[in-house]
């Protein structure tokens, strides 16, 4: 059974009529979207801010009402997906290549929902590479930097020898190799002090609430 669908559409019941909506982007937060896009074919009236090309396309389709980030003072909610989340409710982004984008939104939004299946929930962050955006300008020497941290960073390419994996904002993505991240708080601004890199997938204090699926269809609600 799919855990991911589960989550995804329970999280839409904090969506309310009139409300501006972030939809953030990632297989399980697809299912709130369209969940969302059905809905709004029933008469929900939002207005949805897309974090990626990827999900502005998925919401164009679905008959989704978008209106840009930067024509909103702040968003009611925003609903995204992680690649790893811990108790304290830190959790690392970015699988896709959409963090920038994501962390953008959620940043203006009053409630925060993540959704994710059971086996995304963790102790320690860091067994998931962290994605880190940087610049294309020497990015070698950015790697080099984020060496230093103690990880081992790769940039991603979409398969071996192809070109680099480009972001929505003609970014790179250096995907980290950390195996345990022992402060996350700490590590987020310490990457975000190194030049070339533009932002980092980890997300502290951000979220309120975890929709968390498991495959015999429970759903646990973190707040
Ligand atoms: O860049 C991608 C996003 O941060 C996604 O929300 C994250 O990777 C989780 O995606 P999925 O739900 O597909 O596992």
């Amino acid at each position: 059974m799919n855990a991911k669908k589960f989550a995804g559409e329970k999280a839409v019941e904090y969506v309310k009529d009139g409300m501006t909506v972030g939809l953030g982007t990632g297989s399980t937060v697809y299912w709130s979207i369209t969940k969302l896009g059905n809905l709004v074919k029933e008469g929900l009236n939002i207005k949805g801010v897309p974090t990626s090309k990827e999900t502005e396309k998925l919401a164009k389709e679905l008959g989704i009402p978008l209106v840009s980030m930067s024509s909103v003072d702040h968003l009611d909610v925003t609903i995204d997906g992680a690649d790893e989340a811990n108790p304290n409710f830190e959790l690392i982004k970015g699988g896709g290549g959409a963090l920038l984008r994501e962390k953008m939104v959620a940043s203006i939004s009053k409630q925060f929902i993540v959704v994710i299946d059971e086996s995304k929930f963790v102790n320690q962050l860091g067994a998931f590479p962290l994605p880190v955006e940087i610049v294309p300008f020497s990015w070698e020497t950015t790697l080099k930097t984020i060496n230093k941290l103690g990880c081992t960073p790769k940039l991603r390419i979409k398969t071996d020898s192809s070109p680099p994996f480009v972001s929505d904002n003609e970014n790179y993505i250096a995907d980290c190799y950390f195996e345990n991240i022992e402060n996350p708080a700490e590590l987020n601004l310490q990457l975000n002090m190194i030049p070339g890199v533009v932002e980092n997938g980890l997300f502290i204090n951000m979220a309120d609430t975890i929709v968390l699926g498991k495959t015999n269809g429970d759903v646990t609600v973190m707040s």
